[in-house]
């Protein structure tokens, strides 16, 4: 017992903060080691600087000597290398050129002998909540290239952008605040241009009108592996909640440590940036005010509760989704799901008690396909069992499928008014806690849940999610729409899929490969249904 605690918490990912001591305890080295703690990391410390800071004032910065700075780096990498990095306040521009430095040849060497990559985000600390100047002069430049992502408020966005390189900025009257969403959005395009890493810019502090109902973050992604590339090269608006509290002292600190935390966990980049917002969300909601001036941040551990998280809109020139649709609900089960890609084994499913099934064409000559689509249609009718159709949903439409089934890409080019309106039941996959969040915005009739486990029946840009994401996912949205599996799953994965609690699982090889398909069809279901759901 004693030696499965101990290996459970050496394998803690570890993650760095690098940044200045608040001695007040709200923000700093203080707020980074508790969030990273908190989110389940094993937190290391290089200090910057030690400040002598209160709720109410920052009376002195003092930096560490430029032997401390360099050796705390040192020392932790021998030892204790990261997964990730979260850098707060820089006390002078020498320790942002040694710091630079040091990512660019230390790290670097460090991740191509080991084969991994280390994230890095930078919180361009610049002002305390209580107003006082940290370090506004900064230049951020030597970490070009250097960074995974930085994450200003407005005000240090405003401080950071190289405003006379954008012409329409500064044609704004935007030299020193960027007032409209419009300004902002392009700084923020512009700083990601001239650091060559992703941007958050933080509307969370009331600044600008636009930001005042609901707390906006502006989301500039470049290019991101492992993830679909609709979600990569594109700026976003993510919207949450707006709580209001003076006990925000710490907030911008727990946000780009909880990222890194995150990303240290294996999430990919967008879903660290939804997971923490949605956990300073909740930080806010249950701060306290230890002293006279703005309080703090509770610790709250893993969001999962729906209402913390943003929703997700698309700001840049490409295409959106329409609000407000609502499809048809499906009540009861959907059972074990075949997903299939010709009419003869679809046939002998329904016929082997098949209750939804799916019709996934990939290629073929177009007339045939709308001959199967047809003939899959009416088989659905005559077994009274739910037929989707995959991609095709002109088709499934045209021929009034029960439903139809469409991945993330999809959603932005197949007439979705037009479906909730014929009242046709929509199945939206998703592989990420992003993508889930935007498929919730549509609110689809049921959300699949990919890859769980490898799969060799299609290429996927993103990893298999694996069985705690899983379980992450169905506490998120279980008790709001009916939850598939899918990928990799078999007779071997039934009864761990089962303890995450999904309601349905979705299976293609477990029954093509089968030598009898519509035997394996009939055993996965009795197991699937007998296997209990509690562990
Ligand atoms: C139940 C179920 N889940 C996920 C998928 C994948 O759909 P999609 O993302 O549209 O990818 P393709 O199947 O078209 O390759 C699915 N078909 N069914
Ligand atoms: C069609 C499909 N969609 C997926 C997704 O994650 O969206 S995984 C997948 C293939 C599932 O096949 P198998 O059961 O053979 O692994
Ligand atoms: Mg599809």
């Amino acid at each position: 017992m004693a030696n499965s605690t101990l290996s459970s918490s050496v394998n803690k990912p570890i993650v760095w903060t690098i940044a200045g001591s608040d001695s007040g305890g709200g923000a700093g080295i203080q707020a980074d080691l508790l969030t990273i703690h908190d989110l389940g990391c094993h937190p290391c410390s290089a200090i910057t600087c030690l400040t002598a800071q209160s709720s109410v004032a920052v009376n002195l910065v003092e930096a560490v000597s430029p032997q401390m700075f360099q050796s705390q780096l040192d020392t932790l990498l021998h030892d204790l290398p990261p997964v990730a990095i979260k850098i707060g306040l820089l006390a002078n521009q020498s320790q942002v050129v040694m710091l630079a430095s040091w990512l660019k040849k230390r790290l670097a060497e460090y991740c191509k002998q080991a084969g991994i990559e280390v994230s890095v985000i930078l919180d361009p600390v610049m002002f305390a909540t209580c107003g006082d100047n940290l370090n506004s002069t900064l230049d951020f430049s030597p970490f070009k290239s250097l960074l995974t992502l930085i994450t200003p408020n407005i005000t240090e966005l405003a401080a950071l952008v190289d405003i006379k390189a954008k012409p329409a900025l500064a044609m704004s009257g935007a030299e020193s605040t960027l007032v409209d969403q419009a300004d902002c959005v392009l700084a923020a395009e512009l700083l990601s241009e001239q650091l060559n890493c992703h941007v958050l810019a933080k509307g969370g502090d009331l600044g600008p009108t636009w930001l005042r109902d609901c707390a906006q973050d502006i989301f500039v992604c470049r290019e991101e592996k492992g993830i679909s590339t609709l979600h990569q090269g594109r700026t976003f608006l993510l919207s949450g909640p707006r709580i209001n509290s003076d006990n925000t002292h710490g907030s911008g600190c727990t946000l780009s440590s909880a990222i890194a935390s995150v990303m240290g966990q294996g999430y990919v980049l967008h879903d660290a940036i939804v997971i923490a917002k949605a956990y300073v969300t909740a930080g806010i909601a249950a701060s306290f005010q230890p002293g006279s001036g703005a309080g703090t941040l509770a610790r709250t551990s893993w969001p999962s509760d729906l209402t913390l998280y943003p929703s997700i809109s698309v700001l840049d020139s490409g295409p959106s989704l329409p609000g407000s649709i609502k499809f048809k609900p499906i009540v009861e089960r959907l059972g074990l799901y075949p997903v299939v890609a010709d009419l003869t084994l679809l046939h002998s499913l329904l016929e082997a008690g098949a209750k939804t099934i799916q019709l996934r064409i990939k290629d073929g000559l177009t007339d045939d396909i709308e001959q199967q689509i047809c003939s899959a249609i009416q088989l659905g009718r005559d077994y009274k069992a739910k037929l989707f159709i995959n991609d095709h949903w002109q088709l499934a439409l045209k021929h009034g499928a029960y439903g139809i089934h469409l991945g993330q890409e999809d959603l932005y080019t197949a007439d979705l008014t037009k479906i909730a309106s014929a009242d046709i039941a929509l199945g939206v996959s998703s592989h990420s806690y992003f993508e889930l969040l935007i498929a919730h915005q549509i609110a689809p009739s049921y959300i699949a849940l990919g890859h769980i486990f490898p799969t060799t029946t299609k290429v996927m840009p993103s990893k298999p999610q694996g069985l705690n994401k899983l379980r992450q996912y169905v506490e998120l949205l279980g008790s709001h729409y009916p939850l598939v599996a899918i990928g990799g799953i078999d007779e071997s994965k039934l009864e761990a899929v089962k303890h995450t609690r999904v309601h349905d699982i979705a299976v293609v090889r477990a029954l093509t490969q089968a030598e009898d398909p519509a035997g394996a069809f009939r055993m996965l279901t009795q197991k699937w249904e007998t296997y209990d759901a509690t562990e």
